[in-house]
C-alpha cells in the first residue's frame, strides 16, 4: 500500500457570518480522503461546493471546525507555529487559479523564485541560485533567459502558470495543491500544463491534488476522482467513474458537458425547472435537483455505498 501524504478525516468547516455570527455556512460536511505518494487525486465540483475550502485547509489557511488533517500519518490539525509552517511548506505547495493575480505586476516574474531560494536558504551562492531556478524552469518548459527581466503583463497566462509551478517545485515538495490551475489559461495550452503535472507524478513521484470543475480536464489527468457537492463527497473512485457515473449529480454534470460529436438534443436530458423542489431538505444535499428523488431523500441523509471499488452516497444504490 502506497504511503499517504495528506489525509482529511471527517473534516467539517462552518463559517459564521452576519452580526454576532447569526448565519452559519456549512462549507464542508464530514469530508474524508487521502492523497498517496505519486498520485493525482481530482477534486471535482461546481462553484461553492467547497473545493477551495479543502485547498485552504490543506495549505493551513483555514482550520477545520471539526475532524483532522494528517500529513504523513501525523495529526497536524492544531499545529500552526511559524517554524512548523515553514517546514510544512517545504513539503506542501500551492498553485492557484489566476496566474496574473499570483504575480506582483511591479516585480519581475523571477523575483518570487529568488525569494524562495533565499527564504528557504536553498543556497547562499548567486550563481548556484540562478542555476537552480534555470533548471526548475526547464522542467516546466520555460527558458530562463527569455523571461529573466519580464513582468507578468509581458507573458501569457500559460507561461505564468508554468513559472508558478517551477516556483512550487524549488523546495522539492511531496504534494502540490493545484486549485483550478488551468481554468484561466488558454484552451490550447491546458493540456500542456496538465502534462507537466503528469510528468511530475511519473518522473518525480510528486502527489497532486488537482482541483477543478471541468470533467474532461479531471478525467484526463487524475488517477482518482472525488465529486464534491455542497460540501459533501457524493461519489468517489477511479477517474473512469466519470465515463459511467452513478450519482445523479455526477450524471447531470456528465450530461451537461457538451461533446463535439453530438447535437445538443441528444445530449441534454436534464432541463432546468424539471425537477426542482422548493421545500426544506434535511436529507440528501442534491434532493432539490434530483430527477430520481424519493421521499426519504428529502428527510434522510443517504448512506455511502461501496460498489465495484467505488463509493457513492445515494439511496438509489442501497
Ligand atoms: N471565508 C469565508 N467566509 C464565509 N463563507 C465562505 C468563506 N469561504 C468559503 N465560504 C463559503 O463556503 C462555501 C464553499 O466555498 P468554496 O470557495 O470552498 O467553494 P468552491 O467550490 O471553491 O467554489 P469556487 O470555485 O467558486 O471558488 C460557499 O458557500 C462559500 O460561500
Amino acid at each position: 500500500m502506497s504511503e499517504k501524504i495528506i489525509e482529511l478525516r471527517n473534516v467539517s468547516k462552518t463559517f459564521k457570518l452576519g452580526l454576532f455570527g447569526s448565519t452559519v455556512v456549512q462549507a464542508l460536511s464530514d469530508v474524508s480522503f487521502d492523497v498517496k505518494k505519486g498520485e493525482i487525486v481530482g477534486l471535482l465540483g461546481e462553484s461553492g461546493s467547497g473545493k477551495s475550502t479543502i485547498s485552504r485547509i490543506i495549505l493551513k489557511v483555514y482550520k477545520p471546525s471539526s475532524g483532522q488533517l494528517l500529513f504523513r500519518d501525523k495529526d497536524i490539525t492544531n499545529i500552526y507555529s511559524a517554524s512548523f509552517l515553514k517546514n510544512y511548506y517545504k513539503h506542501v505547495q500551492g498553485v492557484f487559479q489566476d496566474p496574473y493575480g499570483s504575480f506582483n505586476p511591479r516585480r519581475t516574474v523571477l523575483e518570487p523564485l529568488f525569494d524562495v531560494v533565499n527564504n528557504y536558504e536553498l543556497t547562499h551562492d548567486k550563481v548556484e541560485a540562478e542555476g537552480m531556478i534555470r533548471q526548475h524552469l526547464e522542467m516546466v518548459g520555460i527558458n530562463y533567459d527569455e523571461v529573466l527581466h519580464k513582468h507578468s503583463h509581458e507573458l501569457s497566462g500559460g507561461q505564468l502558470q508554468r513559472i508558478s509551478i517551477a516556483r512550487a517545485l524549488l523546495v522539492k515538495p511531496d504534494l502540490i495543491v493545484a486549485d483550478e490551475p488551468v481554468s484561466m489559461v488558454d484552451a490550447s495550452t491546458r493540456v500542456d500544463i496538465l502534462n507537466i503535472f503528469l510528468d511530475l507524478k511519473q518522473k518525480l513521484g510528486i502527489s497532486i491534488l488537482l482541483i477543478g470543475h471541468d470533467l474532461a480536464t479531471m478525467h484526463y489527468a487524475s488517477d482518482r476522482i472525488l465529486v464534491l457537492y455542497k460540501g459533501q463527497v457524493v461519489e468517489e473512485g477511479p477517474a473512469s467513474i466519470l465515463l459511467d457515473p452513478l450519482h445523479p449529480y455526477t450524471k447531470m454534470l456528465s450530461e451537461s458537458t457538451p461533446s463535439i460529436d453530438k447535437p445538443w438534443e441528444e445530449k441534454i436530458k436534464y432541463r432546468p425547472g424539471k425537477v426542482e423542489f422548493a421545500g426544506k431538505i434535511t436529507g440528501c444535499p442534491f434532493a432539490d435537483r434530483c430527477p430520481y428523488r424519493m421521499d426519504k431523500c428529502i428527510t434522510q441523509a443517504p448512506p455511502v455505498i461501496t460498489k465495484d471499488g467505488r463509493k457513492v452516497k445515494c439511496w438509489l444504490y442501497e
